[in-house]
């Protein structure tokens, strides 16, 4: 089902909504301090214990014809299209209001057609360090929209944050007959995505904090699902991380990912038609050409952090569907360190087809000191909580890794070209 929002629309009527934030919390002491200050809490108690896991090589043979594919398919000149147009109006007027004009609003009206934002822009530090420090001024529980916890906060400049509190331990992960919609969101899956993406491909800018219960230990609230007495948020013990993520303006929201476990391409599995219908399927939610590519670039995202909820993801409004994809709520990746959903990555392996720049940043990252595990450790280190993820979570990132070179091996054979895709981004 594919359905439009506007993000300035929900943050209005979520301005309206009481801020019902709760029985027995103090939330209101957050808002009086020129700077947030950070309590200094071990967080290592967040933990219950860590398994040691293996190391994840892949055998030189297949090291070695990845390589190979990867220098050849360089080769091939692609012109890559440029940054793409900025639009005036992606910053919503209501967002717009005071003369100086913030971080938050230059990273908006910063977008590009086709770049979101570049990693080693000034500014992202600039607005990530803003959502570390500045006073919060106001706090709205947003009720609602979707289906868990979450709340809208206005940092002191204006900064519109949509922040997910803890819910479970670090080291809680979701047992194997627990099905997905059970899981609760975790916060630090939204944050180890955000870096992910430094390290792979593209998220939001999400950062955790600290939400202080001062002395109250639970909070309630209201929303569809595990808000209420039953599910408070509760402190350790009277602090709460959270995740915060900038709030986006206007994005289509795409409803439908081609993944097995929600329907669609499950049934058509063993299917020798299946690599079409996929294609037609998806052609006919975009009519971007990019759009394909742009789906196995997701699932391979999420086939890493082992996210098994992506139901919709979007693009920005204004742009079209002639762009990137923007993968908002990544709350329930890094959920089962011990199991890969392969599943995910079903439209990579039956069509066998991957895009070139992303096959080379999977390459790259697997070639590094350490693999993509020491490249989230060191990436999460800026983080204000630690560790945000358990060892089992982060070896198994690099296992995953290896799975999905071990499969786009498994599909090139002697067919680079049509394998390994350069259509420009
Ligand atoms: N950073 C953002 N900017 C703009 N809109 C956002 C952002 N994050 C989330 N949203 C919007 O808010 C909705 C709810 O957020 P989210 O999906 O993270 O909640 P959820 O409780 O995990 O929902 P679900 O249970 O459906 O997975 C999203 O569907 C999206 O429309
Ligand atoms: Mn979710």
């Amino acid at each position: 089902m594919k359905k439009q929002f506007t993000v300035a629309l929900l943050y209005g009527m979520c301005i309206v909504l009481v801020m019902t934030l709760i029985q027995y919390t103090d939330i209101e002491n957050l808002l009086g301090q020129d700077e947030r200050t950070h309590p200094n809490v071990d967080i290592h108690n967040l933990f219950d214990k860590t398994i040691a896991a293996r190391d994840h090589q892949l055998p030189f043979k297949v090291e070695e014809g990845l390589y190979s594919a990867l220098n050849r398919s360089l080769k091939r000149l692609v012109k890559r299209p440029d940054q793409g147009e900025v639009l005036t109006d992606l910053l919503p007027a209501n967002w717009s209001s005071s003369s100086v004009i913030q971080p938050w609003q230059r990273f908006i009206n910063n977008i590009r057609r086709h770049v979101f934002y570049s990693e080693d822009d000034p500014l992202i530090d600039e607005v990530i360090h803003r959502m570390k420090s500045l006073r919060i001024t106001e706090i709205i529980e947003k009720s609602r929209t979707g289906t868990e916890f979450k709340f809208f906060f206005t940092l002191a400049d204006g900064t519109p944050i949509i922040a997910k509190p803890m819910r479970l331990m670090i080291n809680n992960e979701p047992p194997p007959n627990m099905s997905k919609n059970d899981f609760y969101e975790r916060f630090q899956s939204e944050v180890a995505a955000y870096h992910l993406s430094s390290a792979t491909l593209v998220a939001l800018i999400v950062r955790p904090i600290h939400l202080s219960t001062d002395g109250a230990t639970c909070f309630t609230g209201h929303c569809p699902k595990k808000c209420d007495e039953e599910h408070p948020t509760c402190g350790q013990p009277d602090v709460i991380p959270a995740s915060f993520a900038l709030l986006l303006p206007k994005l289509i929201t795409n409803g439908w990912v081609p993944n097995p476990t929600h329907g669609m391409t499950a049934r058509r599995s063993g299917d020798s038609n299946v690599c079409d219908s996929l294609e037609k399927r998806i052609s006919r939610r975009s009519s971007a050409t990019r759009s394909y590519l742009d789906i196995v670039d997701i699932n391979v995202f999420d086939f890493i952090q082992g996210n098994l909820d992506r139901h919709h993801y979007g693009q920005i409004i204004q742009f079209g569907n002639n762009s990137y994809p923007v993968l908002f709520d990544n709350g329930r990746g890094f959920a089962r360190s011990y199991q890969d959903e392969f599943d995910l990555l079903y439209p990579m392996y039956k069509c066998c087809k991957i895009r070139q720049s992303t096959f080379e940043k999977l390459i790259n990252v697997y070639q590094k000191e350490g693999g993509l595990r020491e490249a989230m450790r060191r990436s999460l280190k800026s983080e204000l909580v630690h560790p945000l993820l358990t060892e089992d979570q982060l070896f198994a990132l690099d296992r995953r890794l290896v799975k999905v070179l071990e499969a786009i091996y498994g599909c090139i054979g002697t067919n680079i070209e049509g394998v390994i895709i350069n259509d420009g981004y």
